[in-house]
């Protein structure tokens, strides 16, 4: 069996009464697309939350490339390679669509943000990195040509594959997103499908969160299906598509 990326090792998280996330396991192989579906309230958001160190398991293990990495802080899991993207849009409206890619990365760097603004030898060097990190993940999203823009200027699928953008220039080796096609419109949707297999061919792995059936079932190697915190299904789209528990979980929809 080659070495997952990501690893979850019978992980758990109650709060309080409520158990989220229900002794879930799981192994992503490296340069793969993998998707976590379930209905509203099944826990996805919250295994994100896990995997980036926002909550400490309340039991079980998170492994990344081999090192446990459930007690770590966020930004420590960051500077790993691990970067993600939120359900809800994250960017800062009134500064420009460069700026927003470049202010993701202080967090990788040696002298941080306050630093970048006083600039030192150091700074400086460091800048210039993020500048060209930051025009380089543009640049995959097809959004160089709009660093300049304001990003509440840009139409609602360019902001999210921006977020996308900040992610990818962090210089990560997974990337989750968590409901990246959300509010898109067909045509968005595409163009996203596009750019997230391009992300994969450059050799990272992909985790997502999606409630897009069409997009999960297209783009995915392998889909993992949570209901009330539990895992009641692995497999492939094929698999999955036609798996009795989880046709039960949506309440009898047709899966795709
Ligand atoms: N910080 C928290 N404190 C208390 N309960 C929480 C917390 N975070 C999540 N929950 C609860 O855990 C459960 C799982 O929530 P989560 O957001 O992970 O679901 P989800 O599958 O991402 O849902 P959706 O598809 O609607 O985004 C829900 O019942 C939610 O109310």
């Amino acid at each position: 069996m080659p070495e997952a990326i990501l690893e979850l090792d019978n992980v758990t998280i109650r709060f309080g009464g409520l158990t989220a996330v229900d002794s879930v396991n799981m192994r992503i192989e490296p340069g793969t697309i993998r998707a976590l579906i379930g209905p509203n309230g099944a826990g996805k958001s919250t295994i994100f939350n896990l995997i980036t160190g926002i909550y400490p398991p309340t039991s079980g293990n998170i492994l990344f490339m081999g090192n446990k990495i459930s007690a770590l802080k966020p930004h420590s899991i960051t500077k790993m390679g691990i970067a993600r993207t939120f359900q809800n849009i994250r960017l800062f409206g009134e500064m420009t669509v460069l700026d927003n890619v470049k202010i993701g990365q202080h967090c990788r760097t040696c002298t941080g943000f306050m630093g970048a603004l006083i600039r030192g030898g150091k700074a400086k060097a460091e800048e210039k990195a993020i500048l060209e990190a930051s025009l380089k993940a543009l640049q995959l999203m097809e959004l160089e040509h709009k660093k300049d823009e304001l990003a509440m200027n840009l139409p609602y699928g360019e902001q999210r594959r921006l977020e996308i953008a900040r992610a990818l220039a962090t210089d990560p080796k997974l990337i989750l997103l968590d409901e990246p096609a959300a509010g898109m419109n067909p045509q968005e949707k595409q163009t996203l499908m596009s750019m997230i297999r391009k992300i994969q061919e450059m050799g990272l792995t992909i985790f997502l969160v999606e409630h897009d059936m069409k997009f999960v079932m297209n783009l995915s190697d392998r889909i993992a299906v949570l209901d009330y915190g539990k895992k009641i299904a692995a497999g492939s789209p094929a698999e999955i598509q036609k798996d009795p528990a989880v046709i039960a979980a949506y309440l009898g929809k047709e899966v795709c």
